[in-house]
């Protein structure tokens, strides 16, 4: 079996080489006792924080900073920080696309929670990253405007639903976005105009920018209908009889293969691989695509049923699954 499968977050503030003096080459800083650094207002909290603790899919050791922001100017700092002190960050919503690594994070994760909320006009609605994607969906739709009816049984971020352009029952969160404001690895803010923004499935604009720090606020324009209401209760209802809602997974693991006119979840069941177990990963019996962690999963045990599932989908059909999923690396990659 291969002993790593799954390709790391394409996020160039993942691949920063960290400096010795600052980031700590070796995570033996995770023992030590829980503290915190100060700057400019902003309370960094070193090496206690359990990324398990931030990720749906509950896998994931001690993060060498953390830090929650809750608006722009604190999120603005933070990226300053990391880049003075040559700090790799990322940036999390609700941690429902990600895998940690059990040795944890060589470098600082940022938890986004700015959650205004703002409607400009009808159907308009200018609203922060850090805002619950599964919230929006459910408002905007009890209001009456469509587009976002699939949001309502999501959980994710807004920021971390349009990076990824969230989609399902044959809708996309990219159909309706109208701009986007970002914030750049100088710090600097952008507005990117829907005409600047190319979305396609599970991929964005966002995905290839080389100085994207971070999405800050979203704006959506939504079109009345007097069936959204109904629509958004069908769309929570078939998730609830088709996924295994209340177990500990991060949504689908694989892309659905293009071209092939096949989901991924159907060739993993015909591989027969549905209930397959490697320690506490095991893929579901509710859903092929989606993979457990069953109380105590290491973050080996899901890499190693990841690759395995991809290895036989692969022997029997000839097809290679891409992971939905990004995993990050305990330390920098540049050297891996
Ligand atoms: N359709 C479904 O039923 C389900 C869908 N999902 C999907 O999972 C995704 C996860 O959302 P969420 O939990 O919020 O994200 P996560 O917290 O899982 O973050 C995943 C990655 O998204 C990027 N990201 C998140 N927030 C931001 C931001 N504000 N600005 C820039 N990049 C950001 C980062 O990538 P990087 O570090 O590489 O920059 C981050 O590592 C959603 O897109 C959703 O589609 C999840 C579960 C079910
Ligand atoms: C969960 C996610 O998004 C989901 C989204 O919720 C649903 C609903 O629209 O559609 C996609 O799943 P999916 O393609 O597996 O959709 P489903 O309708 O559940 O299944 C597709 C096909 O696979 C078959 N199927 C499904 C599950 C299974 O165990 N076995 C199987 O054979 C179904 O019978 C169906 O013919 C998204 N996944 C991807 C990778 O595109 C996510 O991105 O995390």
């Amino acid at each position: 079996m291969p002993s790593m499968s799954i390709p790391f977050s394409n996020n160039p503030n993942v691949l920063l080489p960290p400096r010795t003096t600052t980031t700590t080459t070796s995570l033996s800083v995770f023992n030590e006792k829980q503290q915190t650094d100060n700057w400019n207002g902003l309370k960094f909290i070193r090496g206690k924080k359990l990324l398990k603790d931030l990720t749906t899919w509950g896998i994931g050791g001690p993060c060498n900073y953390f830090l929650q922001v809750s608006d722009q100017t604190q999120l603005i700092s933070a990226i300053r920080y990391c880049h003075e002190h040559s700090i790799r960050y990322i940036i999390i919503g609700k941690g429902s696309n990600c895998l940690f690594d059990d040795l944890g994070f060589d470098g600082c994760v940022i938890l986004n929670r700015i959650e205004f909320f703002e409607r400009k006009e009808a159907g308009m609605y200018r609203v922060g990253s850090g805002f619950r994607f599964n919230r929006l969906g459910i408002h905007c739709s009890n209001q009456g405007f469509t587009g976002l009816e699939f949001a309502g049984a999501i959980p994710a971020t807004v920021g971390g639903a349009t990076y990824m352009n969230a989609g399902a029952n044959a809708q996309e969160i990219g159909d309706v976005i109208d701009s986007v404001d970002v914030v750049t690895v100088q710090g600097k803010l952008q507005r990117l105009q829907k005409n600047d923004l190319n979305f396609g499935y599970r991929s964005s604009t966002f995905q290839d920018m080389k100085d994207l720090a971070a999405i800050v606020v979203v704006t959506f324009q939504l079109q009345e209908s007097g069936s959204a209401r109904t629509k958004q209760k069908e769309c929570s209802e078939r998730r609830r009889t088709t996924q295994p809602l209340g177990e500990r997974t991060a949504g689908s693991v694989f892309r659905n293969p293009l071209n092939v006119g096949v989901a991924a979840a159907e060739l993993i069941e015909k591989a027969g691989l549905k209930g397959f177990r490697i320690g506490g990963a095991v893929v579901s019996n509710v859903h092929a695509n989606f993979f457990v962690n069953v109380g105590n999963s290491t973050s080996r045990d899901m890499l190693d049923l990841i690759a395995l599932v991809k290895n036989k989908v692969d022997q029997k059909f000839g097809v290679q699954l891409k992971e939905e999923v990004l995993y990050f690396h305990p330390h920098c990659t540049d050297l891996d």
